[in-house]
């Protein structure tokens, strides 16, 4: 039987704490299904500079590049975000770990569950089946484009950057998951001004030909920010750049009720990286608090999609949805109507959810 290899990488702040569930659900998993299971950790972000005085420690991409998946938490830390002309930051460990792996694909499910239906500050009618699937492409543009300053510093750029073949390979993913699902592509870009914007476009209509049973809709990427609130229904996948994509799909969080409910996954050449969407978030960090569940919903994504377990997957899907219809909220998810011994810390909230899971697994083995 297959040994799998899964590196952990809690990184900093929250990111460390909502892994360790993350962690513990797969642990869980391992053993209910009798898969051998084996992990190990690393470093990342502001963790890796105070250990080793770099962002991403030669170990780290080593251990990734042995690794047959990984999941990672969150980086960063209010000492670089209160000090711009810091050189050496966590962001840089993710984002050059995300270029090394290839992870040029990154798969963000913007699934709302419908007890969350009143977490949200947008009315339920217009949230109530909404279901999108972005395909933000992950090592390209300004992220990676050359960045520099010149007059003394006094100017800076980032370039925006993207070749034909990195819109391609994206490309493909998007429509190939399309026609999974109900047949609709909307490409996110700014072709109206910028000049990678209207390589994109131009590439995904070209990569579209081979698609004819999917319907593309091209979108500027203010007028998406805005329906994507106004009517977020007409969305099935939505398909962009580095940028764009992380921008939109922060406020496509508020759709699904919290940043604590979105999880993605990153796929590429070789390993598979997963992770929520969210960041370290410095004002709730080390108070227990934070939603473990965007990082259990990506361990449900690990499974599928690097190791093929579907069932399990769905398992550990079924058993947010339980404990979500029981009731049980960490303080983001919370409503007016949500009674305060259903109010979990991160702990409880875990705990609660692998309780459910256990249960869920061994109704299956009676069932079979
Ligand atoms: N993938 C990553 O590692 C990312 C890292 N960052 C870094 O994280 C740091 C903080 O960035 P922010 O802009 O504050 O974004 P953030 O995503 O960390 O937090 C935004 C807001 O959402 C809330 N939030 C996020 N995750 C939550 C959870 N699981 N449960 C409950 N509430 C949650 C936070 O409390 C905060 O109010 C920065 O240093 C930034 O560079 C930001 C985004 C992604
Ligand atoms: C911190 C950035 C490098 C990444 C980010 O915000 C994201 O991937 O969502
Ligand atoms: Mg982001």
């Amino acid at each position: 039987m297959k040994q799998y290899q899964i590196l952990v990488i809690g990184g900093d702040g929250i990111g460390n704490e909502v892994t360790a569930w993350g962690k513990r659900v797969l642990e869980e998993i391992g053993s209910l299904y009798e898969h051998p299971f084996a992990f190990d950790t690393a470093l990342l972000g502001h963790a890796a500079i105070e250990a080793t005085g770099s962002p991403l420690p030669e170990e780290t991409l080593r251990k990734a590049h042995g690794s047959d998946a990984i999941l990672f938490g969150a980086i960063g830390h209010p000492k670089y975000d209160n000090d711009p002309s810091l050189k050496v930051r966590p962001e840089q460990g993710l984002l050059g770990l995300r270029k090394a792996l290839g992870l040029y694909t990154n798969i963000r499910p913007i699934k709302l569950f419908d007890e969350l239906l009143n977490a949200s500050s947008i009315k339920p009618e217009i949230l109530k089946g909404a279901d999108i699937l972005f395909f933000r492409e992950l090592t390209g543009d300004v992220y990676f484009g050359e960045k520099a300053r010149k007059d003394e510093g006094k100017t800076a750029y980032d370039v925006m950057i993207y070749s034909k073949y990195e819109v391609e390979r994206i490309a493909h993913k998007a429509f190939q998951a399309a026609r999974r699902r109900r047949k609709i592509v909307h490409s996110v870009d700014k072709a109206n001004v910028l000049e990678s914007s209207r390589l994109w476009r131009e590439t995904v209509n070209e990569v579209a030909m081979q698609y004819p049973d999917v319907e593309l809709h091209h979108q500027f990427i203010d007028s998406a920010a805005m329906l994507l609130i106004k009517n977020p229904r007409m969305f099935d996948v939505i398909l962009t750049g580095n940028l764009f994509g992380d921008i939109l799909t922060d406020e496509a969080s508020q759709i699904a009720g919290s940043m604590g409910m979105l999880a993605s996954a990153s796929i590429g050449d070789s390993t598979g990286f997963y992770e929520p969407i969210h960041g370290s978030a410095p004002d709730i960090a080390g108070k227990g608090i934070a939603n473990p569940l965007a990082s259990i919903l990506s361990v449900a994504l690990l499974l599928e999609y690097s190791f093929g377990m579907k069932k399990e997957a769905e398992s550990v899907v079924e058993a947010v949805e339980k404990t979500l219809k029981e009731g049980y909220r960490t303080i983001d998810i919370a409503d007016n109507n949500t009674p305060k011994e259903k109010i979990l810390g991160t702990k409880a909230m875990g705990e609660q959810v692998i309780k459910i899971l256990q249960k869920i697994v061994v109704n299956e083995v009676v069932e079979a």
